[in-house]
């Protein structure tokens, strides 16, 4: 602070530095590129089926063939993996969410194409239940609604080892039901997938800027005016992403995550210093929605803003960021 304090106008002039592009280029402090990026995608049943999200403009859900094609695109860009999501058809969802763990399941086997035409780029399956319940909550309900903490993660444990098993490089449990991440770490360990990666959830919010996905993935109509607040954290909160996290890693996760990502810097900035391990941000799909709201209104410039967006996240802390505008934002950072 003393030396803060000891520097005087005009000897010390900060726009000196900002003059020329060499010197701004000299000074800057974080980078962006393809690396710290990873795209989420949807995945339909069918071929030749290509669906918009119309909360999402510019996001496609796409059946296994085309997802392979995106696929190719996104390894060419230099984008290290993808985040994988199911769209599950209704006559697919139950109380129990047994698809889930169906070893031949719409995810399992997109894992597998994946992998086998593209071995390079990292598969990264999204590990929780509200794609495959009816009612569109992350675990398996008791008889007053509440979602059931063991019971659950019984069913989790399947699914994790159940995609590791059909070849995914991480297993991403998304759910935030307690000592889960410590069930999965156990179970793959025991049928000895030590290679696995678990990204942990682990600061996930009860954030509404999630409605678009919930749109993307059809569970928003089962899940109707439910929230998920007796899993998902309270938005007020900043110690208790710390514990989460610090729970997490003493369970076994290789890299944790904050979500949603812009509204939640303050806790990916935390996260980074006081545990120093691999942090993640989600650029969640509300976020998308409102940038792409304005882009389309012609109020903000899409290709410096996305860029911008992203750079905050790594000033913040991050080392990568899952976003839906990573394909268009690696593009831009190749020009
Ligand atoms: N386990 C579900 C899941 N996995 C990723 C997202 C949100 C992603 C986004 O909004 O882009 C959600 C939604 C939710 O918790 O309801
Ligand atoms: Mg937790």
């Amino acid at each position: 602070m003393s030396l803060l304090i000891s520097r005087q106008y005009p000897a010390t002039r900060l726009r000196r530095m900002r003059k020329d592009d060499f010197s701004r280029r000299l000074m800057r402090e974080s980078s962006l590129s393809p690396d710290d990026l990873i795209l989420p995608v949807f995945v339909l049943e069918g071929e030749q089926r290509r669906e918009a999200v119309a909360s999402m403009p510019g996001v496609e859900r796409l059946s296994l063939d085309l997802l392979i094609e995106e696929a190719r695109e996104v390894a060419a860009l230099g984008i290290p993996a993808l985040a994988l999501f199911p769209v599950i058809d209704a006559q697919h969802k139950s109380e129990l969410a047994e698809e889930a763990y169906n070893a031949g399941g719409l995810v399992q086997r997109s894992v597998r194409a994946l992998k086998e035409s593209l071995p390079e780029l990292g598969v990264i399956t999204d590990v929780a239940l509200d794609p495959y319940t009816v009612h569109g909550q992350d675990g398996i309900l008791d008889a007053q609604g509440y979602v059931q903490n063991d019971r659950t993660v019984e069913t989790l444990l399947k699914q994790a080892l159940s995609h590791a098993e059909a070849g995914a490089d991480v297993v991403a449990p998304s759910d935030m039901m307690d000592g889960r991440i410590g069930a999965i770490r156990r179970i793959l360990e025991q049928e000895q997938l030590h290679n696995t990666r678990i990204m942990a959830y682990s600061a996930k919010y009860a954030s509404r800027y999630y409605g678009p996905f919930r749109d993307a993935v059809g569970s928003a109509g089962n899940l109707g005016k439910a929230d998920k607040t007796t899993y998902q954290m309270d938005p007020a909160n900043s110690d208790e992403a710390v514990h989460e996290v610090a729970l997490d890693l003493a369970e076994g996760a290789d890299m944790v995550m904050v979500k949603p990502g812009m509204p939640y810097l303050d806790v990916v900035r935390r996260i980074k210093q006081e545990l120093a391990v691999p942090t993640f941000a989600y650029q969640v799909s509300g976020e998308y929605a409102m940038h792409m709201a304005a882009f389309e209104k012609g109020w903000l410039d899409a290709d410096s803003v996305i860029l911008e967006s992203l750079m905050c996240f790594k000033r913040a802390g991050a080392d990568g960021i899952l976003t839906y505008f990573a394909k268009r934002a690696a593009q831009l950072l190749d020009q």
